[in-house]
């Protein structure tokens, strides 16, 4: 009788040292062009070679100017040379790129699922903390730091001290107008930024079952912002049907017996958590943050502070500061907030069911005057097939820009971003001071509530257009 997260974690862990950590075998391991200059340099530096090109793959997505005239113009030298040199690495290493002009280039937590390339039961790593998007997968994934992706690069393992696990068991039906992004922000609102701290997340329930392949990848994706570096979801009939469409090569052969093995993939008793937070998905609407961390968000009817009391001197001065950044007063009602941007992408919710979300909501309306709203599709796969539905049209039609992939505004490294004392909507993972722009005030929510605030040009409850 054990966990999801301890049988994977046991079917890798091939070594344990005097301190307690295990070597972790890697099955498959992600690059993009921040985090991986310096493991590459460190690498050569150490006479250390790639020692299985084929279980990595680098894409560029963070730097990627999301403009059309993007494969003959970079405007920031900084984006440029990122750029270039994850093309130098991967080229004198043999790694597969994805590079800007490849119709598979996207977010690398968007792309990953879209190969395929990530399976049940599987390690996967990437030098960025939203890695946990994969765990949606029933693979155990996570961010790790520069000096592991070299020591990944060379040895295919890292050492790992094993986290506690915890289970967050949710049911109850998401109403309509209720999202997977509303969901964490609920869940990040209860348990606090470090809550997870510590622990190895696996989502149980029968709303997670319940819940598309793409709602759980949202879902695990906000794990770190509750402080966890994992989040899980037990592979099942979802699971299966959505690999069955994009596994390839090996995998594909022998799919079937895979799937049998999977079955086994899943956490035998609740009890075997060694902590457990039991959620309720009918009780949650949509929320909106009006703070400074992911944690500090209420219903769209609600007010800035959220009406709690701080809980001591420290928290009542990080309140004022944060409120002081973002322009607002406590108590203020969010729905009379107007917002001047408006972003629609990330790897939270720039896949395709995100963008037919925010759709549903733009057809037939028009941005608000004043009001500049941007939809960024998280890859080239998401952009294809938005525009053969017509998605696209729909943005367009209603005054959105419609753009080329990648990280784009929910970071602003690309040149897409806020300038200072502008808000957005914004549909990312991360409110923090300066995130999306130096002085740039970010206030997140769903899809189909930045398309309504987009519309209204202030902060909107999205069922304000549910017919
Ligand atoms: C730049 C990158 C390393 C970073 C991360 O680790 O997550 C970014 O993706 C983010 O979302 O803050
Ligand atoms: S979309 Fe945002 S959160 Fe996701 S990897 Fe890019 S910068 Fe990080």
């Amino acid at each position: 009788m054990t966990t999801l997260f301890d049988k994977i974690w046991a079917a890798h862990a091939v070594a344990r040292n005097e301190a307690g950590d295990d070597l972790v075998y890697i099955d498959r391991h992600l690059v993009q062009e921040v985090s991986s200059p310096q493991a590459f340099a460190s690498m050569k530096a150490s006479g250390h070679v790639l020692r299985s090109a084929a279980r990595h793959i680098a894409v560029q997505d963070h730097n990627v100017p999301t403009t059309a005239d993007r494969l003959t113009h970079i405007a920031s030298p900084e984006s440029a040379e990122q750029i270039a040199t994850l093309r130098r690495n991967t080229q004198a290493t043999g790694m597969r790129l994805l590079d800007l002009d490849h119709p598979l280039q996207g977010i690398v937590h968007v792309i990953a699922p879209e190969l395929g390339y990530v399976l049940p039961g599987s390690t996967v790593v990437c030098g960025d903390s939203h890695s946990a998007t994969l765990g949606a997968l029933g693979a155990l994934a996570w961010g790790i730091g520069t000096s592991e992706v070299a020591h990944v690069m060379s040895t295919q393992s890292l050492w790992m001290r094993k986290p506690r696990t915890l289970g967050i068991e949710i049911s109850g039906a998401l109403g309509p107008g209720v999202y997977a992004k509303d969901l964490a922000l609920a869940l990040i609102h209860h348990t606090g930024t470090s809550g997870g701290a510590g622990y190895g997340t696996e989502y149980v329930g029968p709303t997670v079952s319940g819940l598309s392949m793409e709602a759980r990848m949202t879902l695990c994706n906000m794990t770190i912002e509750a402080g966890s570096r994992f989040g899980l979801v037990a592979p099942d009939a979802t699971t299966v049907a959505y690999l069955r469409e994009r596994v390839q090569g090996a995998a594909r052969e022998h799919f079937e017996q895979a799937v049998q093995a999977w079955a086994a993939l899943r956490t035998d008793d609740p009890a075997d958590f060694d902590r457990r937070v039991v959620f309720d998905a009918a009780s949650v609407s949509p929320r909106v943050t009006w703070g400074t961390m992911p944690s500090d968000s209420a219903v769209f009817s609600g007010r800035v502070g959220d009406g709690a009391a701080p809980a001591d001197e420290a928290e009542r001065r990080r309140l004022e500061a944060s409120l002081a950044y973002m322009g607002l007063q406590s108590g203020q009602a969010l729905s009379s907030v107007p917002i001047d941007v408006v972003f629609i992408g990330s790897c939270t919710n720039g896949r395709l069911e995100d963008l037919r979300a925010a759709a549903a909501v733009a057809h037939g309306r028009r941005v608000a005057s004043g009001v500049r709203a941007l939809v960024v599709p998280g890859s080239g796969s998401v952009k294809r097939a938005a525009e053969a539905e017509g998605l696209a049209q729909v943005f367009l039609d209603a005054g959105f820009e419609w753009r080329e992939p990648g990280c784009s505004m929910c970071i602003g490294m690309n040149g897409d971003s806020l300038a200072p004392g502008q808000r957005s909507a914004s549909t990312s993972n991360r409110n923090f001071e300066n995130r999306q722009g130096q002085g740039g005030r970010t206030h997140l929510m769903s899809p189909a509530a930045a398309a309504a605030s987009a519309v209204r040009g202030k902060l909107t409850d999205p069922r304000e257009f549910l017919s």
